[in-house]
């Protein structure tokens, strides 16, 4: 190859080597303009992907064979672009280079989507935190972080919008559903009717719906004469009450089974969508395969269909579809059919397996801890005796054993346990949050797992099951450990994360968690079957965005009966 241009004074030709320098001088634009745009566009990934080393192969073929210009090409294009994206996310003027981590994370987020298929990325971030500290870059540009000196800054009022990871858990660009709306404004205005879904009031007109339920889950296990799965149970139980709440009905898990497995298809849909939230450009790729994307379309044929069933049939309750519907009129506008559809789903979606996780926890916590499991028994029969409605809500205020119970077990379990990204905008000049310093460009969140169980919080026992802590950081009881301190970090308690991009279905989850559990302690008893060992459910515990718990089995009867 020779390093001159060769210039006759009939044709201008370029040499081979210039031609490779063309190429890779294509290829580091290649990656500015990558950078600059961080574009999902597919048609603009082709361009930049295709067009420069298809031009090489053209000036090329006239040196070599068609096949060898190719193979030159694209291999020198590629290489260079990857060459040069490498060098810059471990160089020291990428904006993380300050931030320590592994370094397989700073080259690409491959590995992060890689490993959370395998559910344990709740516990691979907390190593990290062990070992690198507070702040921990998990990927060219992400950081995760466990101080809660951050948590306002990010994601309190003037916070930080979402991250691109819901781009990637959807498999598309354009599915707007609340949890997803990137642009703060946006996210507000659609917040409006959410809110006022959850108001007081209208929690109180969703009890009737909560009751009914409860009340056929009860009934359900009271018949059983052998092994149950709790889990399942709870799955059920939850997605059928989502469903009445989404769309005024049309899942009867609890009657039928999950003879269409739409269950199952929720939770392996999971799996494939936690992942692609690490590489949302991927994502949106996968997205437009009919196969991958085959259980997030049997979601929206289903909510499609109860979509269109509910506005036929009017407001039959005051359910959650009755505002997002703007069926109460307090809205100048009415939501389009699509955000109807994708509201409705994310509703399900978001509400039913982060509470049954949470119920399925909460009775691991007490059937492995017998003196916890006694004490609530004691006050629910205090409260809610065998004639007392276990399903009103009015004693729920003074239970605070029951609310103990179910705040630890959040500490312990978070529903979402690697918390809900964040971005700082481009643009916007970075962030300072704690004591750090956040450039922009840069997705952050914070790790509930890890704050949840991080001893300068919450202490002693941070990784054990001990409500006392709760009715001792009230007043209500003594700390009684001579020698240890008491550390209660209220701000560090975030299982419904903070700000106003939290949930927004917390009200509804707690209001229905303490119904079921009051109903299920009044009417039931339960074990573990003989042998079963609870570290079993611990170790099958995985993080797909949220926490899912293997099989729960358990033995029921009926209060009445010896067990
Ligand atoms: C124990 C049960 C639950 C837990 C622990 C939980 C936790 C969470 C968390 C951590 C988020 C992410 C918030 C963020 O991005 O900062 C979230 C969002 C959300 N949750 Fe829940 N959730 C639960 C139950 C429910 C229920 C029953 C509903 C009812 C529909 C619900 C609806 C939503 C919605 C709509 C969002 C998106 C909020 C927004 O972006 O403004 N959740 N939830």
């Amino acid at each position: 190859m020779s390093a001159v241009l060769t210039y006759s004074s009939r044709t201008c030709q370029l040499s081979s080597k210039d031609i490779a320098v063309a190429i890779a001088g294509s290829a580091l634009i290649a990656h500015l303009l990558f950078k600059r745009y961080e574009t999902y566009s597919i048609a603009a990934h082709f361009f930049l992907l295709i067009t420069p080393p298809a031009v090489g192969v053209i000036l090329l073929k006239n040196q070599s064979a068609l096949l060898n210009a190719i193979v030159i090409s694209f291999t020198s294009y590629l290489s260079a672009l990857t060459l040069s994206v490498v060098l810059y996310r471990l160089s020291p003027f990428h904006p993380l280079a300050k931030y320590p981590g592994p370094v397989i994370n700073k080259i690409s987020k491959l590995w992060m989507a890689w490993l959370a298929r395998t559910g344990k990325q709740h516990l691979y971030t907390q190593q990290l935190h062990d070992y690198y500290g507070d702040v921990v870059r998990t990927g060219p540009n992400e950081l995760f972080i466990r101080d809660v000196s951050a948590i306002t800054p990010i994601m309190g009022v003037n916070g930080l919008p979402k991250g691109p990871h819901w781009i990637g858990r959807a498999l598309n660009t354009s599915v707007q559903n609340l949890v997803s709306l990137r642009d703060l404004n946006e996210h507000a205005v659609r917040r409006k009717i959410w809110n006022r879904a959850f108001s007081s009031a209208a929690l109180k007109g969703y009890e009737e719906i909560i009751a009914k339920r409860a009340a056929q889950f009860v009934e359900g296990l009271e018949v059983q004469d052998s092994e149950v799965d709790l889990s399942k149970w709870f799955g059920w139980f939850t997605y059928d009450f989502m469903s009445d709440m989404a769309f005024g009905g049309g899942s009867e898990m609890m009657r039928d089974g999950d003879g269409d497995s739409i269950w199952h298809l929720l939770e392996t849909g999971m799996i494939p969508s936690f992942s692609f939230g690490h590489v949302p450009w991927l994502g949106v790729y996968v997205g437009k395969i009919p196969m991958v994307a085959g259980t997030l379309k049997q979601f929206i044929i289903f909510g499609r269909k109860r979509t269109e069933e509910r506005i036929k049939n009017g407001s039959l309750s005051r359910d959650l579809f009755h505002y997002l519907n703007n069926e109460d009129g307090a809205e100048k506008t009415q939501p389009s059919m699509m955000q109807l559809l994708s509201d409705g789903i994310l509703a399900i979606v978001a509400g039913s397996d982060t509470t049954s996780g949470v119920l399925s926890a909460l009775f691991l916590c007490l059937l492995s801890n017998p003196e916890a499991y006694k004490r609530l028994q004691a006050e629910i029969d205090k409260y809610y005796p065998p004639e007392e409605n276990a399903l009103d809500t009015k004693h729920h205020v003074d239970m605070a054993f029951l609310n103990a119970v179910i705040n630890e077990t959040m500490r312990l379990y978070p529903a979402v346990p690697s918390g809900s990204q964040r971005r700082v905008p481009k643009g916007s000049g970075g962030r300072t949050a704690g004591t750090y310093f956040i450039p922009e460009g840069t997705n952050v969140s914070i790790h509930f797992y890890s704050v949840h169980r991080d001893p300068r919080n919450f202490y002693p026992f941070p990784d054990s099951f001990w409500p006392d802590r709760w009715l001792i950081a009230a007043g209500q009881e003594e700390f009684k450990a001579s020698g240890e301190t008491f550390v209660h970090n209220a701000a560090a308690f975030i299982p419904f994360s903070f700000g106003p991009a939290n949930c927004v279905g917390k009200g509804l989850a707690l209001q229905e968690m303490r119904m079921l559990v009051c109903l299920i302690m009044q009417r039931l008893e339960m074990r573990f079957p003989e042998g079963w060992e609870p570290r079993t459910y611990e170790d099958g515990l995985t993080d797909h965005f949220v926490m899912m718990g293997p099989a729960l089995p358990v033995v029921v009867k009926r209060r009445s009966q010896v067990i």
